[in-house]
């Protein structure tokens, strides 16, 4: 499965938009350039695009992290995108059926995630957090103020402009409370939770960074210090909810947070691999020539995302990406694609495991509680008693997953991809799909 695609991979025509709404031809300059140093053209453009491109209404403090709409949109977008190919109807499309459950931990004033994931999916809803406690930081100098009354005020505000009260809930938390409160939202299980974490382990770091991009501090895109400053940096805020996340465990089918530095994924990695959590995915965002973004995700439940979702980051040392989902037979051109799917079909129907076959799509779905191919495996089975012996039928109870589909590509090669759905075992994968292959080549 592709990542589902932006609207704004094309750069924003400024010129359109501007014709398209008049509160933005109102900040354009008369070249047709935006004026990226003015907070009040930044803010316009975010208001502008949430408008035009999913109906909705904003309300934008001057002294608050203003959301750039695509970068927003890509994170969203994989999210949608690693649940759809994790759900258990193994589809890897998107089900408008799903009802969905997330939270937004610090969800800011603009609460754009809750907004944006809405307006995109009806059957989702959302909890935005944000804390209570927390510094100011206007015109280079640092104030203490109790915020983020303030950006949950404007929260709430957008929250019902778009009549999203009964689909987004806020929740006021501490910031040395629980960053994943469950128990307080009243949630029992929910789908996922997502983060774009305050990024600097402190103002001097914040400060030399706006520096050197010669921007204000107090742009409207770098944000205030409660917004962007965290003890320990982003590192230490994502190791905490990974910390939190060893308690929930399966109450959360997907944990995530962006990044904004590459090198926290690695370190990040390294945190999630100590705890032994085996089911992750990672991805970078690209957003024009000069905004790269990373994005961790785990799970303690055992569906599998799909490569293309998991392993959506080439800068990274192979060792450290997730196990490879996906298995590649291919067949030279002229192979009868017929043979190959019979003898396939023949294979897995004669081993003591689920398969289910559809030949109009040459695609199957498989279960199995446990190897039943090795020749120990299969000698057992030959000893054992068969009406002692009774195969599981509940998914929820296999070890392992997989759909196999096969097709003829372009050049008439025979393509066989056998996908692990599910699974914590990759022993277990790597060792079916090398069964898989030399029943298919001999
Ligand atoms: C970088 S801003 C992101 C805001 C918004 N989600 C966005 O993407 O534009 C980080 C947010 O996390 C909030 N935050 C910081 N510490 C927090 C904590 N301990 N619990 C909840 N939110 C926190 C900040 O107040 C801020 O709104």
């Amino acid at each position: 499965m592709t990542l589902y695609p932006s609207p704004y991979q094309e750069e924003i025509d400024f010129s359109k938009l501007a014709l398209q709404d008049a509160d933005f031809a109102k900040v354009l300059k008369s070249n047709g350039q935006l004026d990226f140093s003015n907070p009040e053209a930044v803010q316009q453009l975010t208001k502008s695009l949430l408008k035009r491109d999913f109906g909705l209404e904003t309300s934008l403090p001057s002294d608050r992290l203003c959301p750039p709409v695509p970068n927003r949109l890509n994170y969203i977008l994989w999210v949608q995108a690693l649940l759809d190919c994790t759900s258990d109807t193994y589809t890897d499309t998107y089900d408008p059926e799903r009802e969905v459950l997330g939270i937004d931990v610090g969800t800011g004033a603009s609460c754009i995630y809750p907004l944006l994931g809405c307006a995109q999916r009806p059957n989702w809803r959302f909890a935005g957090t944000g804390n209570s406690k927390s510094i100011l930081w206007s015109r280079w100098l640092l104030t203490r103020e109790d915020i983020d009354d303030k950006s949950l005020k404007y929260a709430q505000e957008n929250i019902q402009l778009n009549n999203l009260d009964g689909r987004v809930k806020l929740l006021k938390t501490q910031a040395s409370g629980h960053l994943l409160p469950l128990d307080r939202l009243g949630f029992e299980n929910i789908d996922f939770t997502m983060c774009n974490p305050p990024f600097y382990e402190s103002n001097a770091e914040m400060l030399a960074l706006a520096e050197s991009k010669q921007r204000p501090p107090n742009s409207a895109c770098t944000g205030s210090a409660n917004e962007m400053v965290t003890p320990g940096g982003e590192i230490a805020f994502i190791t905490r909810m990974i910390s939190e996340s060893l308690l929930l465990r399966d109450r959360v089918q997907w944990y995530t947070s962006m990044c904004g530095r590459f090198s926290s994924i690695a370190a990040l990695i390294g945190v999630l691999r100590k705890h032994e959590i085996d089911n992750y995915a990672i991805t970078e965002l690209v957003q024009g020539s000069k905004t790269r973004r990373w994005v961790i995700a785990w799970s303690f439940d055992d569906l599998r995302p799909t490569a293309s979702v998991a392993r959506g980051l080439h800068s990274l040392p192979k060792n450290l990406l997730p196990v490879m989902p996906e298995y590649i037979i291919t067949q030279p051109p002229g192979t009868a694609i017929l043979t190959i799917t019979e003898n396939l079909n023949s294979v897995l129907s004669n081993l003591s495991l689920k398969w289910m076959w559809r030949k109009s799509i040459s695609t199957g779905l498989g279960f199995t509680e446990k190897n039943v191919w090795s020749r120990a495996s299969r000698r057992q089975a030959t000893n054992e008693d068969p009406t002692t012996t009774e195969m599981k039928d509940d998914e929820a109870d296999m070890a392992l997953g997989f759909k196999i589909n096969v097709l003829t590509e372009t050049d008439s090669t025979v393509k066989i991809t056998v996908r692990w759905l599910k699974g914590h075992d990759s022993v277990l994968f790597e060792s079916f799909c090398g069964m898989i292959k030399r029943k298919l080549v001999s």
